[in-house]
């Protein structure tokens, strides 16, 4: 069994150690659906990967970078300790995701990234939840729209985040949250509660993770 650690404002375990099992460049290379998997979207450069390493407190768990287009393929993370088979498997799987919309790669390649993003979304039975990112910077734009119009057709679970609060004001956070949650309250397979997040700074880690581990026994 893989260590836990608890949120104290819930009780609720958080695993502690992860571990990377599998980058998927196609759906063809999915592996076969088994734990609970928890899926982070968003544009390129969000801070998708980042979120991943602060949730899990694994610095470098997830490959970041200043570049957008830095994740290409769907990367499944895992805790640690699990055998893997029928009577062992690990409670729930990260998966993090290429970012849509602009990226510094070529334009085939992002297209590629997008439909294997939106035919995951879409398609896969096991996903419990996505975390839509949104950088607070930037407020939701329109292809943000576009999946949240997927998932809610998809009926799949999902909740908005919006990342690097660090970066604005906290009077501009609380009020990108209230616009935000204005929106979500009229989407039917939106969770009717927006967070905010600094992956730099920690900023409501702890509330995402206890989100998680609600959502995975929903
Ligand atoms: N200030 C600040 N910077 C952040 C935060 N989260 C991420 N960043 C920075 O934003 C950049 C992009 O972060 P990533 O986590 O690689 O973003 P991503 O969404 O995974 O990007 P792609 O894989 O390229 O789609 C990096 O330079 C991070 O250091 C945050 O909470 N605060
Ligand atoms: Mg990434």
């Amino acid at each position: 069994m893989s260590e836990t650690k608890t949120d104290n404002d819930t009780g609720r375990d958080f695993p502690r150690s992860w571990i990377f099992i599998r980058g998927v460049p196609a759906m063809k290379f999915l592996p076969p659906e088994g734990p609970p998997e928890i899926a982070f979207a968003g544009r390129s450069n969000v801070g998708k990967s980042s979120l991943i390493n602060a949730l899990v407190g694994q610095k470098a768990l997830a490959r970041t970078s200043n570049t957008p287009g830095r994740t290409q393929e769907l990367n499944y993370f895992v805790p640690d300790g699990h055998a893997g088979t029928a009577d062992d498997l690990p409670p729930l799987a990260l998966v993090d995701m290429p970012g849509y919309g602009f990226a510094k790669a070529p334009k085939a390649v992002v297209e590629n990234w997008t439909r294997l993003v939106f035919d995951y979304l879409r398609g896969r039975v096991t996903l419990k939840r996505v975390y839509v990112l949104i950088d607070a910077r930037h407020g939701v734009k329109a292809i943000d729209g576009e999946v949240m119009d997927l998932l809610d057709r998809a009926a799949v679970s999902y909740q908005i985040v919006l990342t690097k609060a660090d970066k604005i004001k906290p009077p501009a956070v609380e009020t990108l949250l209230a616009q935000t949650l204005a929106t979500v309250k009229k989407r039917p397979a939106a969770y009717p509660e927006v967070l905010a997040t600094s992956s730099e700074k920690g900023a409501g880690i702890d509330g995402l993770r206890a989100a998680i581990m609600t959502a995975i026994i929903l």
